[in-house]
């Protein structure tokens, strides 16, 4: 059976370049498998330089479209991005509230174009308190820029000034007074650094949560100096939810890019997306601004001016980006963000958090050294096996060193039983758990049937996780207080042996020895895909491995 499609609407503009309006819409909805509608409000002759001419669609017949969609298809999401002017912003605005009124809501995002990029005026000056008065109070989400919300904020006398990213606060606070569920200020125009969120509060009591999903695996030292000169210039869009106090920010790298031509309108085309899939806004808002980035990031010169963004990005996942100084491991990098939230789930897991804060119940941790004793067993075998099934005396060594250090590790697992009278027979004859064959089976399965390159990406999880859990405990009890320090915790032994230099190394390697030969000998799509799915796979089972351990099953 074919699996159903969500719908989703785009009321905007046309865009005669196709890189902004109901074309960029169109497109961003397709990326994210939705079924794309379109209303169109305004018909514009405009180019990757600026817009040259507009003709607005009288307001009976956007009525008339809306109407035609809604009266057939089952829509999940709507967006709403250059209305034109007062006239069509009503029509939109009442068609809306009535079919909200008879059908239930449905997410509305609402992207208040006002003026374009190029500074040419997409909805006439006194629609916009229209826009404020009628579509807010509909909206589950305004997505404002800067320009847009100075715009907003002045039309009701409110602060208008946003230099900074306290400035940026006090402005989504305010702006939510003006009637939506929620809003995201996006931050492209603001200057920021990684200081300044370390550094920043929120006004009125509210907190400040920052969502580092972009930077996933940062923890990771090599991929820290990789990024080092990024943390001074930062984009960060700001969301604010009413009822809500926690305010959250969305950090990312700026890119230096002439590629940035309705990036806007991607990323509220995202967003209805995202929320008519029924994903909570904190996380459709982080789903769409990383959309929107790679979109960007992988675009390619079109047009003489500002040239749009690559909207299929996700359809090209195959190709992988070179190796540059700037980014050393594109592979690593494109493994972990495609599988973000598993991978946070798994490296930032309850059981890495409490054993941080050594508030883990001894047991659990108890449970999870004998288990994990039985697989690093199977750990060693599946290097084995990558040594035997090597060709060249350097890869065959460098495998068998691994064993070597793996045998070294699990001598910790013995002395840390041993400290809490476990005898190594009693280490020896404990039972595996499903979870630790299940894992074990796989990687000894994997080596058998594939090549070693595949086995090496299998391997990868365990180690790399591993180095990021110990990097990231490290880090975090170094910077907060809450945190016990290490001194007194009953597990520091564990998290000096995975943040020490030495596995450090082993973690630097195994990034190397992936990047090299991914990069000499780049994979076909059917290929990379086979790498993704045991990535993918071997992801879940380390978190399933945590999960074991604190269920203690
Ligand atoms: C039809 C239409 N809608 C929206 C924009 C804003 O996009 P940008 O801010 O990138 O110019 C645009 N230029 N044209």
């Amino acid at each position: 059976m074919v699996r159903g499609v969500t719908a989703v609407l785009t009321i905007a503009g046309s865009d005669s370049s196709g890189g902004a309006g109901i074309q960029a819409d169109l497109k961003t909805f397709s990326a994210f498998q939705c079924y794309g509608t379109s209303v169109v409000t305004a018909l514009t002759a405009q180019n990757t330089t600026g817009v040259q001419a507009i003709h607005g669609v009288p307001p009976d017949f956007v009525v008339q479209q809306i109407q035609s969609v809604l009266d057939d298809i089952d829509i999940r999401g709507i967006k709403t991005g250059m209305l034109f002017d007062s006239a069509n912003t009503k029509a939109v605005a009442s068609t809306l509230k009535e079919h909200f009124e008879s059908n239930g809501r449905v997410p509305l995002v609402c992207d208040p174009v006002c003026v374009s990029t190029s500074g040419h005026v997409l909805l006439q000056p006194e629609a916009i308190s229209t826009m404020v008065d009628e579509l807010f109070p509909l909206a589950q989400l305004i997505t404002p820029n800067k320009q847009e919300a100075k715009l907003l904020l002045k039309a009701r006398s409110l602060r208008s000034d946003i230099t900074s990213l306290h400035d940026m606060l006090v402005a989504v606070q305010n702006l939510l007074t003006l009637g939506p569920e929620a809003v995201l200020l996006k931050g492209g125009h603001v200057n920021v650094s990684i200081d300044d969120i370390k550094s920043v509060t929120a006004p009125d009591g509210a907190s400040v949560e920052v969502n580092y999903d972009f930077f996933l695996g940062e923890n990771m030292e090599v991929l820290q100096t990789a990024k080092a000169s990024v943390a001074e210039d930062l984009v960060v869009d700001v969301l604010c939810q009413r009822d809500v106090k926690t305010i959250m920010l969305y950090p990312r790298p700026r890119l230096q890019s002439r590629s940035t031509h309705g990036t806007g309108c991607t990323l509220s085309a995202a967003l209805a997306c995202a929320l008519g899939n029924g994903i909570p806004l904190t996380e459709a808002a982080a789903q769409a601004t990383s959309f929107t980035h790679l979109g960007i990031e992988t675009a390619a010169p079109i047009g003489k001016g500002f040239g749009p963004l690559n909207h299929l990005h996700s359809a090209s996942r195959f190709v992988l980006q070179p190796r540059t100084p700037g980014n050393p491991y594109p592979l690593t990098q494109k493994l972990i963000r495609s599988t973000a939230r598993l991978w946070k789930e798994y490296v930032q897991h309850d059981f890495v958090v409490q054993l941080g804060t050594g508030t883990l119940k001894r047991s659990s941790f108890i449970h999870f050294i004998k288990q994990d004793y039985h697989y690093l067993k199977y750990y060693a075998r599946a290097y084995a096996l990558l040594a035997s099934k090597s060709h060249d005396f350097a890869s065959i060594l460098a495998a068998s060193k691994i064993v070597l250090h793996i045998s070294s590790e699990s001598a910790m697992h013995t002395s840390f039983c041993a400290q809490w009278g476990i005898t190594a027979e009693e280490l020896e004859t404990t039972p595996e758990s499903p979870a630790t064959t299940a894992y074990g089976a796989f990687l000894i399965d994997t080596g058998l049937q594939g090549d070693t390159t595949k086995l090496l990406m299998t391997l990868a999880a365990c180690l790399l996780g591993y180095g990021e859990v110990g990097l990231w405990l490290k880090r975090e009890a170094k910077k907060s207080n809450s945190w016990v320090t290490w001194e007194g915790n009953p597990y520091l032994k564990w998290m000096e042996g995975y943040s020490g230099e030495d596995y450090q190394n082993a973690v630097k390697l195994g990034l190397e020895t992936i990047e090299a030969r991914a990069a000499a000998d780049p994979p076909s799509p059917s290929r990379y895909d086979e790498w993704m799915i045991v990535w993918e796979k071997c992801v879940r089972l380390e978190r399933g491995f945590w999960d074991m351990a604190m269920d203690l099953s």
